[in-house]
């Protein structure tokens, strides 16, 4: 059994299956890598996996549990932290505040308790800061604790926004596109950044990514989609070799 099961996954947007059928595993401690052209269904199967979604078909299962009884602010309990193609993050607050809503979004507003029990929430948000502070060491964001997100340039928005993921503890990072808008130079620091979250923090990483010298870098396995279904899945060698993988891109079609 695979730690992160997708089974015959499929969904439909009115009459376009954007997700087909599609079945892939991922083991732990690696990085897998979905690929595919623009509209194949990359960013829906994230969806899917955070709940965002209800499939018309299929499951997904974590550690062997389905998480489709799972509601999208459920997900991170579940030990699911996601970026996003385009940077999510509170512009107008400074980058603590931006990781310390990352941290609360792991156990919700309790409003009951912040009233009754004081104490342990005190002791909560130390815990919440302490964990903040051992990702902004490890992301090397010191420099920038307290500047405010929109004065920052892009390639550290970037970086914030994986920090944001980072402090809920995930133990399976979704990452959307890590590499669009930055330049060669920043993504090779992605790429670095990647390598170091597997291999020091633990952390599973699914990936979605068109920069494929990031892509043949960081992936321990690489699945290409096209059209919502599965086309190919190996290292990423095998995967750019493969035939079908290479008239999707080209766009001339295939049997
Ligand atoms: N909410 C939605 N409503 C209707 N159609 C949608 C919706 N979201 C996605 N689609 C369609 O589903 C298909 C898959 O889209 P998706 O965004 O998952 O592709 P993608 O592989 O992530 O593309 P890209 O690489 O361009 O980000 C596309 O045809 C898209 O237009």
């Amino acid at each position: 059994m695979s730690w992160l099961e997708v089974e015959n996954l499929t969904l439909t947007f009115g009459g376009l299956k954007a997700v087909d059928n599609l079945s892939f595993s991922v083991e732990p401690d690696t990085v897998y890598t979905i690929i595919g052209p623009n509209g194949a269904g990359k960013s829906t199967v994230f969806n899917l996996i955070c709940r965002i979604y209800d499939p018309v078909a299929g499951d997904v299962r974590l550690g062997g549990e389905s998480l489709l009884s799972a509601k999208p602010h459920q997900i991170v309990r579940r030990g699911i932290a996601r970026t996003f193609q385009n940077i999510e993050l509170f512009e107008h607050a400074t980058m603590l505040e931006n990781l310390l809503i990352g941290r609360h979004s792991r156990d919700g507003f309790k409003p009951l308790r912040e009233l009754f029990f004081a104490g342990g929430q005190l002791e909560q948000e130390l815990a919440h800061r302490r964990k903040a502070e051992e990702v902004i060491e490890f992301l090397d964001l010191q420099a920038h604790r307290h500047a405010r997100v929109s004065d920052l340039p892009y390639g550290i928005r970037k970086k914030i926004e994986i920090a944001r993921a980072l402090v809920a503890g995930p133990e399976l990072l979704l990452l959307d596109e890590p590499s669009s808008g930055l330049t060669t130079e920043e993504t090779a620091d992605i790429a670095f950044w990647i390598e170091d979250i597997k291999a020091d923090l633990g952390i599973t990483v699914v990936m979605i990514e068109h920069d494929m010298k990031l892509v043949n870098k960081v992936s321990d396995k690489v699945l290409a989609i096209a059209e919502g279904r599965f086309l190919a899945e190996g290292t990423a060698a095998e995967v750019q070799d493969n035939q079908d993988v290479q008239h999707a891109y080209l766009g001339t079609g295939h049997d």
